[in-house]
């Protein structure tokens, strides 16, 4: 089956002023006028959403959140609906990245609400999942990767557990000079179609995109993307340079649309 490749990119904290991020935005909405093969996604720092969404407008970028609050309204200070996310015309959502898990003790039963309450929405979750020290053995990684893909979907329909992108992040491979080697990536995403294979549906593990992020950079992305199960790739610190950006999207449409 074909997937449409995937090729996302989080600001995390790093850019927080509106001037800044609509620059960089519409540098990137710029080096993909007309680009439509590829489906392509930012998270911009919360704060600076609404002028990012601004300046997305009419471009082949789509937007979302790196966060939302895991209730769609009510009393709960401090955090950001899904419901402004739709408004502002987002459609993905990241759930569950590494940091919040680690720095702002996101639980699995968090990341299982968010997944379930983005469905439902009928947007896309992008939903981080990794393994937090490398696992060598085959059946350990495994093993871990399923604990966290059942607990985010929990009792979530399969029809809409369809619309999910999973990021693989292996946590140790994070906010570093080099990515986790090809090889393991590549074995990685096996495993995590496997998983939704035993655990859903054939027809689910030929469609569920999956991508992998964790220091891409237009180094390392060719190799990492030369398997058929990585479908693409989610990038933070190396894609702030549009043209750095332009070549992971350049080699990940000649990867993965070659034939
Ligand atoms: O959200 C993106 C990932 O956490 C990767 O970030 P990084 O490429 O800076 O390691």
């Amino acid at each position: 089956m074909m997937r449409k490749p995937v090729v996302g990119i989080s600001y995390k904290t790093y850019v927080n002023t509106v001037d800044k991020a609509t620059e960089l935005v519409k540098a990137l909405a710029e080096v993909t006028t007309n680009e439509k093969d590829v489906e392509k996604f930012v998270f911009p720092s919360l704060g600076v959403i609404y002028p990012v969404a601004q300046a997305l407008k009419g471009s082949e970028i789509a937007f979302g959140a790196q966060n939302i609050s895991p209730y769609e309204n009510g009393a709960y200070t401090g955090e950001v609906s899904i419901e402004s996310i739709i408004d502002l015309g987002g459609t993905h959502v990241e759930i569950g990245h590494a940091e919040r898990q680690r720095i702002f003790h996101e639980t699995l039963d968090m990341i299982h609400l968010k997944t379930k309450l983005t469905l439902e929405k009928g947007m896309t979750p992008v939903l981080c999942i990794g393994e937090g020290v490398r696992l060598d053995n085959r059946a350990e990684r495994k093993q871990e990767l399923k604990k966290q893909i059942l607990a985010s979907f929990g009792e979530v329909n399969e029809a809409l557990i369809e619309k999910v992108i999973l990021a693989y992040e292996p946590v140790w491979a994070i906010g570093k000079a080099e990515a986790a080697d090809a090889a393991y990536v590549h074995q990685t995403h096996e495993l995590i179609r496997e998983i939704v294979k035993e655990s859903y549906s054939t027809e689910l593990a030929e469609s569920v995109r999956i991508i992998y992020g964790g220091s891409v950079s237009k180094d390392n992305v060719y190799e990492i993307t030369s398997h058929d199960d990585v479908d693409g790739v989610f990038i933070g610190r190396f894609g702030h340079d549009p043209a750095n950006y332009k070549q992971i999207l350049d080699t990940v449409k000649q990867v993965k649309l070659k034939g």
